[in-house]
């Protein structure tokens, strides 16, 4: 993979030395970003929309099929759009509020995981493979030392800290931790990727996620408040009371997207966000999971409301408040699976949706080709 970035094309950045610039540099690199997000080509999606309507079978007739296609070709700026690689970015970090019991499994966890995912063994490895996908696994922030160390390279610190008792992490780590996920999103799209997947793993993350939806939608906390990975009822109403305690502790400004990251947010989230504005910027479709990932998706949009064009979405988790965070940024989910394992799972089974779309408008016959009679349908 090219490690290669430039400045220009790294928002102003020494790409190598994310760790060491200051908060102001990391601001205006993050502002360069949002402001170069563009809206959607729609004469593309037209013209896709065009050739769809071509073939041989009633008008729109193959739904979301559509929808994806046009959209992708209206995100690529072409009415002919390939997809040359999938991948998963799989961000991992942990949440200094587990130690308040907000989460059924132990915080050793992520750790383990991430060897699992490196050596290619867990959920997300089988989903990603069947739709011809690399997971692309970065540790933006998990607590324990790793080895080899190399792993660790691009950690922004050892874990967020309680956000019941205080902020998850600096603003200035916040920032860190997008353009570090903005990044990684550059390197698999300069490798040649052009359709990207968000994951993550990350004990406790479901809390900051639930914390940020509440906010950037107005929700209530107990309507997006869920068992994650099972908690029962009288831990879940816990759960609530500690997200409440979190957001009247840090007091986080909806109209302050890096903010309320630093404040009730996760790393792993943070990268997200990240990830997702890099995606739109250099106009490639970035697939959405479940409610960890909308809510870094629901982040970058309130940092450029224009990005929301590029996500694509995929299922709606079993986790309440994933709905509703969808519904905020205006996207309906398109897989009923009652799932509820996070990791970019959903969102894998969204590739070969994609492949299918696409490969409609490349392979199908138009009326013309097949000699088959046109009307009103
Ligand atoms: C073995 C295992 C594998 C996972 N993979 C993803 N998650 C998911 O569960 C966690 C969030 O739920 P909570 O907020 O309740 O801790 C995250 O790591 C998420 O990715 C997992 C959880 C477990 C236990
Ligand atoms: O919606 C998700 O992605 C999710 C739900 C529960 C636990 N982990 C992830």
């Amino acid at each position: 993979m090219n490690t290669e970035l430039d400045f220009q094309k790294f928002h102003g950045l020494d790409p190598k030395a994310l760790g060491s610039a200051s908060e102001a540099m990391l601001e205006e690199a993050l502002e360069t970003l949002v402001s170069g997000i563009d809206r959607l080509d729609q004469s593309a999606a037209d013209k896709m929309q065009e050739r769809l309507d071509g073939k041989i079978k009633p008008l729109r007739s193959l739904g979301v099929l559509e929808d994806i296609a046009s959209q992708i070709a209206g995100i690529m700026g072409t009415p002919e759009p390939k997809i040359n690689g999938r991948a998963v970015l799989l961000m991992a970090g942990d949440n200094g509020v587990v130690v308040e019991g907000v989460s059924a499994a132990p915080q050793e966890i992520t750790a383990q995981m991430f060897y699992s995912y490196l050596r290619g063994e867990a959920g997300i490895n089988v989903l990603a493979r069947h739709g011809g996908a690399e997971v692309i696994c970065t540790d933006i922030g998990i607590v324990s030392p790793l080895d080899p160390p190399a792993l660790m390279a691009r950690r922004v610190k050892n874990g967020t800290d309680n956000i019941s008792k205080g902020p998850a992490m600096t603003r200035r780590e916040a920032l860190q931790a997008i353009l570090t996920g903005a990044q990684i999103a550059a390197e698999a799209i300069d490798a040649g990727i052009n359709l990207l997947a968000t994951g993550e793993v990350g004990i406790g993350n479901t809390t900051p996620s639930a914390a940020l939806i509440s906010v950037f939608t107005g929700h209530s906390v107990e309507e997006v408040t869920g068992r994650g990975t099972g908690l029962k009822d009288e831990a879940l109403k816990h759960k609530e009371s500690i997200i409440k305690r979190a957001i009247e502790v840090n007091q986080p400004d909806p109209a302050d997207p890096v903010g309320v990251l630093s404040k009730v947010g996760g790393l792993e989230i943070a990268a997200l966000s990240g990830a997702i504005l890099e995606a739109a910027y250099r106009r490639v479709p970035v697939i959405l999971d479940g409610i960890i990932s909308t809510a870094a998706a629901l982040a970058a949009a309130k940092l450029a409301p224009h990005c929301a064009e590029y996500m694509i979405s995929s299922h709606n988790s079993e986790e309440k408040g994933h709905e509703i965070g969808l519904r905020q940024l205006g996207i309906n989910f398109r897989l009923d699976f009652h799932m509820r394992l996070g990791e970019g799972t959903g969102a894998a089974l969204m590739f070969p949706m994609v492949d299918a779309a696409l490969k409609i408008a490349d392979e199908m016959a138009t009326f013309n080709a097949a000699g088959v009679t046109t009307g009103e349908f």
